[in-house]
């Protein structure tokens, strides 16, 4: 499979061409040549194929040609080597919790799959590489803990302070030995900025050898649909194809999952649930597109003003917003109703989400209540505890911890306040490399 720049003023290149560079050298961001369909009987017979068949037969024709079957099934099972369950809420809404990886968020799926993938290739390389990323709270820590103490790997993470929370702030800045966390005093969008000029700065690249760890590495984004695929499997009304409702930020998830659709997973409709940064919504709802400033929220980690992969979205629907909107529908949820359906849920169905969670399900709700025949899933995309100052006042209980994360919560972070402003980031690097 050849991967292409959507800025177009980059050579073609493969995998694990894609995977080393990030982003291509037009700035742009990789995509596929062509979408592999999976035939039909795939789907149908779903419930036969194991996870980790599921996995490497989704993943194969993004791969081929890079690395040999027999290492990328070891990938494969490494990567998904956690459950991923589809819980039922009430009779027309289930939680597919996509938070049982280590550091309870998504973002491990991605994470262990790229991680992987950048140590086998590394094997053919001798050079240090810097893996830069930026962080509205979720992918720091799991690109943190994926490659933690990972020989020949240093990784520097990019965060807005004060707009994590308490526990991913812990995650990404606790661990020490090759894990940097650089606080910036700005936004998220102010951290991808910075991140993104930093591969096209040839004195950089010259003297470090770059990559990016944010859904803009295909080998992050692509391994995204598997989930989408595993919820299929546990899907029950084979008939009548779920509604699927993704919490929405940088538009990465989602896009893996309307990825998975081209290749023929049966979804009746998508919807991406936002909280106030309602860029794409309000898109979908009347054909202008604004980036904007982000707006701080309580489902921080969507906190995001110019979502990077909603440019892969529109390439997947051949730029036709009348296409996209049969498939996709934009709900923007404000914090008080994100508040107020969470302490629903919970008393009601005695079921505890996060708040981008709530943001999904509410979302949802809205959808099922002008499609009465429908049903569906929000995609639960992190632990409550992960939010835990959010959540307990709003329950008025205490949220468990989880063993995987008590001992790292007493840890001390570390980290350096830059500006947000690209030469802080140039000088720090030069200096650290
Ligand atoms: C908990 C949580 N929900 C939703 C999102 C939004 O996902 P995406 O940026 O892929 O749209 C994020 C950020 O990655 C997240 O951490
Ligand atoms: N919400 C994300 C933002 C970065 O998204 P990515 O999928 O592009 O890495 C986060 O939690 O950091």
């Amino acid at each position: 499979m050849k991967y292409y720049s959507l800025n177009k003023q980059s050579p073609d290149v493969d995998f694990k061409e894609a995977t080393i560079k990030g982003q291509a050298p037009d700035k742009g961001l990789y995509f596929p040549e062509s979408i592999p369909v999976q035939e039909k009987a795939f789907f149908e017979n779903i419930a036969q194929y194991s996870n980790e068949e599921i996995a490497f037969r989704l993943i194969q024709p993004y791969v081929a040609g890079t690395i040999a079957d027999a290492a990328l099934q070891g990938i494969v099972k490494e990567t998904i080597n956690f459950p991923i369950p589809l819980v039922p809420v009430n009779d027309r809404i289930s939680s597919l919790e996509l938070f049982h990886g280590p550091t309870l968020a998504f973002k491990d799926v991605g994470a262990r799959f790229m991680s992987r993938c950048l140590g086998h290739f590394a094997h053919d390389r001798s050079e240090k590489v810097v893996v830069l990323v930026a962080t509205s709270g979720d992918t720091g820590g799991a690109v943190a803990h994926g490659f933690y103490d990972v020989p020949g790997v240093e990784v520097v993470i990019l965060y807005p302070s004060g707009k994590v929370s308490s526990v991913q702030e812990k995650q990404l800045t606790t661990l020490g030995k090759n894990i940097h966390a650089l606080e910036v005093t700005g936004t998220f969008d102010d951290c991808q900025q910075m991140v993104k000029q930093a591969f096209v700065d040839e004195e950089l690249t010259k003297k470090i050898f770059l990559t990016s760890a944010n859904s803009i590495n295909v080998a992050r984004w692509l391994p995204q649909q598997f989930y989408y695929v595993l919820a299929w499997k546990q899907w029950t009304d084979k008939k009548n194809p779920p509604v699927i409702s993704v919490p929405s930020g940088n538009f990465g998830n989602i896009c893996a999952g309307l990825l998975a659709y081209c290749s023929g997973l049966p979804v009746k409709h998508f919807i991406a649930a936002c909280n106030a940064n309602a860029v794409v919504p309000s898109y979908l709802a009347n054909g202008d597109y604004q980036p904007k400033k982000a707006i701080a929220t309580i489902s921080n980690a969507m906190d995001v003003g110019n979502p990077s992969n909603f440019v892969r979205i529109l390439e997947l629907f051949h730029h036709k917003l009348g296409d996209l909107r049969k498939v996709l529908t934009g709900y923007s949820i404000s914090d008080d109703e994100t508040k107020a359906v969470l302490k629903e849920v919970y008393q009601q169905y005695k079921y505890l989400p996060d708040p981008h969670g709530a943001v999904g399900y509410l979302a949802l709700q809205r959808y099922l209540q002008q499609h009465a025949d429908d049903k569906g899933m929000f995609l639960e995309t992190a632990h409550p505890v992960k939010f835990y100052d959010v959540v307990e006042p709003v329950i008025g209980e205490a949220v468990p911890v989880p063993a995987a994360i008590q001992d790292q919560l007493k840890l001390t972070k570390q980290s350096t306040v830059i500006a947000p402003d690209y030469n802080a980031l140039k000088e720090t690097l030069l200096k650290k490399y």
